[in-house]
């Protein structure tokens, strides 16, 4: 990653933790699909994007700090990602970007993430990380909402994360809301080049 110009997030930001679930078998995929890579590597402007979240979310909730959960993915592991989801393939796009076209993750320019508070404990977000479904599109949140599905609780702690990260510059994913991309596919395509 050092080598094709990416730099790991906490030599940035040391304040942001990093866990990155594809690192451990606690995943959708149930095995460890990164192996020996174990930190959070961006292109160089988005990690600096993300440091400014992060001082952002610490000014407005002293204590609380951002945990990423995946930043750059290698494509070769977009394809693993794409095999292991089991649902019906017209519907795998809003989950798992196409391998062949690649997603922003592989071009170092998306992150996944959440909120951790003054313990490191993350935040009830109202579904775990990597949660497919309705319940954890941002795009549904006052249908859950008025349901009863999502919590006023839960729903404020999203809008922790989303304010921190819209303020500085990120894009939410409409049906994740974990995902945020520092730029679009087709500019980061432009720039930067494929992580194979
Ligand atoms: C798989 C999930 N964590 C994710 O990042 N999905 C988006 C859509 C992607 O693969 O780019
Ligand atoms: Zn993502």
């Amino acid at each position: 990653m050092i080598k094709q110009g990416l730099v790991n997030v906490q030599t940035v930001d040391s304040t942001i933790a990093v866990e990155l679930k594809y690192s451990t078998t606690d995943n959708f995929v149930k095995k460890d699909v990164y192996g020996d890579l174990e930190n959070a590597y961006l292109q160089p402007d988005i990690a600096k994007k993300l440091a400014k979240a992060s001082a952002s979310l610490r000014k407005a909730h002293p204590g609380y700090r951002l945990l990423i959960y995946d930043a750059a993915r290698p494509n070769s592991v977009q394809y693993i990602l794409w095999d292991a989801l089991d649902v019906p393939l017209r519907q795998k796009p809003q989950y798992v970007a196409d391998p062949k076209i690649g997603s922003i993750h592989n071009f170092g320019c998306a992150v996944d993430l959440t909120v951790a508070n003054e313990k490191g404990a993350p935040l009830d977000m109202g579904t775990p990380y990597d949660f497919f479904g309705p319940l954890a599109y941002p795009r549904m949140e006052s249908q859950m909402l008025a349901q009863g599905k999502l919590s006023r609780k839960q729903l404020a702690n999203r809008q922790i994360l989303r304010q921190a990260m819209t303020q500085a510059g990120f894009r939410q994913n409409t049906t994740e809301w974990w995902h945020y991309d520092g730029m679009s596919r087709n500019s980061a395509r432009a720039k930067y080049g494929m992580i194979k």
